[in-house]
């Protein structure tokens, strides 16, 4: 087991990754130290894991709630849901809220945690391959709305993260590919020597080689980390982590939620990002090839669906990191290198949009 710090001050918190950790009741007893505990989960992932983490809690167990899975929950109906079981439960402000499953159950439960009593603690223990690599660390927390992905939320750190990496032996093959986009977008952003790692290492990869993905896992977090204890609430560098995500949460809205999955969209949404980089002469076509080819050989989709650019822009204009001034675009100056861009000429937007895809 590797432990990594989030360093934030006094919301500064613990990363703790490797295999077997749910197996170990003591050690998760010693994590998850509030006095009691609620419990929130999905149907596919509580049959697997819930009745360990229900073991190690013991009488601190005040109540969990099983949910139904997939990205449609993500809403405001869900929560209010979640609320009327806390109610039920007595959920107190010294208690704290545990979301075991991937990306939907963390954001859905942080921010129920965020607003319950005007904000209590809670735990990641994330299952997916995306929630161990992004979603669970640093505190973004949200619900989507009908005009535009996770519209609604708060940025609230959990206690702690619990990333036991021998949940994914039972996750599908396709949500495992969607964790393998914020993978290589972590390298896109910030690493190029891991993107040489990753690039050596796809058959294992593709093979969900458990050392593989639990070094993966460690390093994305290691990246992720850095970024969010730098500009936590992303006042400005953090929002280098949404590469790809102003074209890919158009994807999953407008298409509605849960037909494409995120890491799907978001992988789109990078060639995307890359095209518009290149368009600006900030990328080379060599670049461009390389970064599309280690998506192709993670069997990522690399196009995005065939929207009119009228709906790319109407979507694109509730992204959150658009000022009264303009769209805001992650790009990439290198591979490896995100550059934040306020100044893209809508011109040379349209042209990108207009395009399935650019081959170089
Ligand atoms: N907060 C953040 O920083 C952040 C970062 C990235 C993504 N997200 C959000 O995360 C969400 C996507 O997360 P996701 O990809 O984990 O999707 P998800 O939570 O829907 O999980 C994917 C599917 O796999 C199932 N599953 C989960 N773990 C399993 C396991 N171990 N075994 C078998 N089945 C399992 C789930 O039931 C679900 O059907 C999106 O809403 C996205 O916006 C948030
Ligand atoms: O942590 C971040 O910051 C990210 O942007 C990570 C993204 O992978 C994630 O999908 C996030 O939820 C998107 O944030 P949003 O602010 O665009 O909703
Ligand atoms: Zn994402």
């Amino acid at each position: 087991m590797h432990r990594l710090d989030v360093e934030l001050g006094d919301r500064s918190y613990a990363i703790h990754a490797g295999g077997d950790l749910l197996a170990d009741p003591e050690w998760l007893a010693r994590v998850l130290t509030a006095p009691a505990l609620f419990i929130i989960s999905d149907d596919n992932v509580a049959p697997h894991y819930l009745p360990s983490l229900r073991a190690a809690l013991g009488q601190r167990l005040r109540g969990e709630l099983v949910l139904p899975a997939g990205e449609a929950q993500k809403q405001l109906d869900t929560l209010s849901r979640v609320f009327d079981h806390l109610a039920e439960c007595r959920i107190g402000r010294d208690a704290a809220l545990v979301a075991l499953g991937g990306g939907v159950v963390g954001d859905l439960t942080g921010f129920a945690a965020a607003c319950w009593q005007r904000g209590i603690d809670f735990y990641q223990v994330p299952t997916t391959l995306l929630a161990q690599v992004d979603a669970s660390v640093g505190g973004k927390t949200a619900v989507n709305h009908p005009a535009g992905k996770n519209l609604i939320g708060a940025f609230h750190q959990p206690r702690a993260v619990i990333a036991d990496t021998d949940t994914l032996a039972t996750l599908p093959e396709r949500e495992f590919r969607a964790g393998l986009a914020e993978v290589v977008k972590h390298a896109l952003i910030a690493d190029p020597d891991f993107l040489a790692w990753l690039e050596a290492r796809v058959e294992a990869l593709n093979a969900r080689e458990p050392e593989t993905v639990g070094e993966t896992v460690l390093h994305c977090c290691r990246i992720k980390a850095a970024v969010v204890s730098e500009d936590e609430r992303e006042r400005g560098r953090r929002a280098i982590l949404n590469f790809g995500h102003t074209f890919g949460h158009v994807i999953e809205g407008a298409l509605g939620y849960g037909q494409w999955l995120h890491g799907e969209a978001v992988a789109a949404g990078m060639v995307q990002a890359m095209v518009l980089s290149r368009t600006l002469g900030l990328l080379n076509e060599e670049e461009q090839r390389r970064a599309v080819a280690l998506m192709e050989r993670l069997k990522l989709p690399c196009e995005p669906p065939a929207l009119s650019v009228d709906t790319w822009l109407e979507w694109m204009s509730r992204d959150k990191k658009a000022t009264s001034a303009g769209l805001r675009f992650v790009l990439l100056d290198g591979l490896g290198r995100a550059i934040i861009r306020d100044d893209v000429p809508e011109s040379r937007l349209r042209e990108v949009l207009a395009c399935e895809m650019q081959s170089p």
